[in-house]
């Protein structure tokens, strides 16, 4: 097993939280968008989540992830995503950090002050082109080390993504970049668009130093994994990206196409959360008691 202290370059000395879940197991990580989202994530006792581009551009604005969400927007989706849910640790998908390493060193500090555990940074070409296009492998790394700069001594996990696989230079330029950008100040590498079989995965397991996440994509190249396998293969985090927004959408389509082929929904129920269990979900009890506790509050007198 890889520690912390092996990874640790002169620049990254001590543990942060997600080095702490590391050590307790493979992390995974869902897919939220919204509040309600991360709430329903917190409900079920999850320790960590991914706010996906894919997903937040989807909820946000109904449309593609096709670099039309800004970067403040994102963070702005982060914050009420950290309030809803602030016992579990979130990575944010910041794309390319908007713009040069002065745009990436504003983005790290905005998704800091969001109270994110951590950041997700990748090497795509901005905004996104169909077939994917990377940036010089530099100059990615050069915005990893104003991203490391800004993060300072923050308790922040930097996620640096490479989408090479899927341009010219294949598995071997997407492995190469991994290992250059752990050399430039991340804290794990993920190699996107994507390992498309397991041998591939194992490659880059074997090939790539430092912390590695995998992404289950579901209807995407990359076979889809229990937690298990996926780390005796060799990952330590694990993002499911888009099954929670895609279960989201296959629920309100079945359940609304019901109401509106038979106007009622009181045949359907059970696909329903009761109203107890969608306000236990979101606190109302604990919040009336400590609505209560102010009203009965007066000062003490001398
Ligand atoms: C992880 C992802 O970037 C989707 C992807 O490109 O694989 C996201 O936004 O969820
Ligand atoms: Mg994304």
């Amino acid at each position: 097993m890889i520690t912390v202290k092996q990874i640790s370059n002169g620049t990254r000395r001590r543990k942060m939280h997600m080095h702490r879940l590391i050590e307790e197991g493979i992390v995974l990580m869902p897919g939220i968008y919204d509040a309600l989202s991360a709430a329903v994530l917190q409900s079920l006792g999850f320790k960590a989540g991914f706010v996906s581009g894919y997903a937040v551009s989807a909820s946000r604005l109904g449309m593609p992830d096709i670099g039309l969400l800004t970067t403040p927007e994102m963070a702005d989706a982060a914050r009420a995503i950290c309030a809803a849910a602030p016992n579990v640790a979130f990575i944010i998908d910041a794309d390319t950090g908007g713009g040069n390493a002065l745009n990436v060193q504003r983005t790290v500090r905005d998704i800091i002050a969001t109270g994110a555990a951590g950041l997700f940074l990748e090497d795509q070409v901005w905004p996104k082109k169909c077939g994917k296009q990377v940036i010089a492998a530099d100059d990615h790394a050069a915005k990893i080390a104003a991203a490391r700069e800004a993060i300072g001594d923050s308790d922040f996990f930097l996620i640096t993504r490479t989408d090479a696989r899927a341009t010219a230079g294949g598995l071997a330029e997407a492995i190469a970049r991994a290992n250059l950008y752990m050399e430039a100040g991340t804290d794990a590498c993920f190699v996107e668009a994507p390992p498309r079989s397991d041998d591939e995965m194992r490659e880059v397991c074997k090939k790539t130093n430092g912390f590695r996440a995998a992404n289950m994509l579901e209807g995407g190249y990359t076979p889809l994994h229990t937690p298990q396998e996926l780390k005796e293969m060799g990952f330590h985090l694990i993002v499911h990206s888009t099954t929670a927004v895609y279960a989201s959408a296959r629920a309100l389509i079945d359940v609304l196409r019901a109401l509106k082929d038979e106007g009622s929904s009181r045949n359907h129920l059970r696909k329903l959360t009761t109203f107890e269990e969608f306000n236990g979900m979101i606190g109302l009890k604990t919040l009336n008691e400590i609505g209560a506790r102010f009203e009965k509050f007066s000062v003490p007198k001398n």
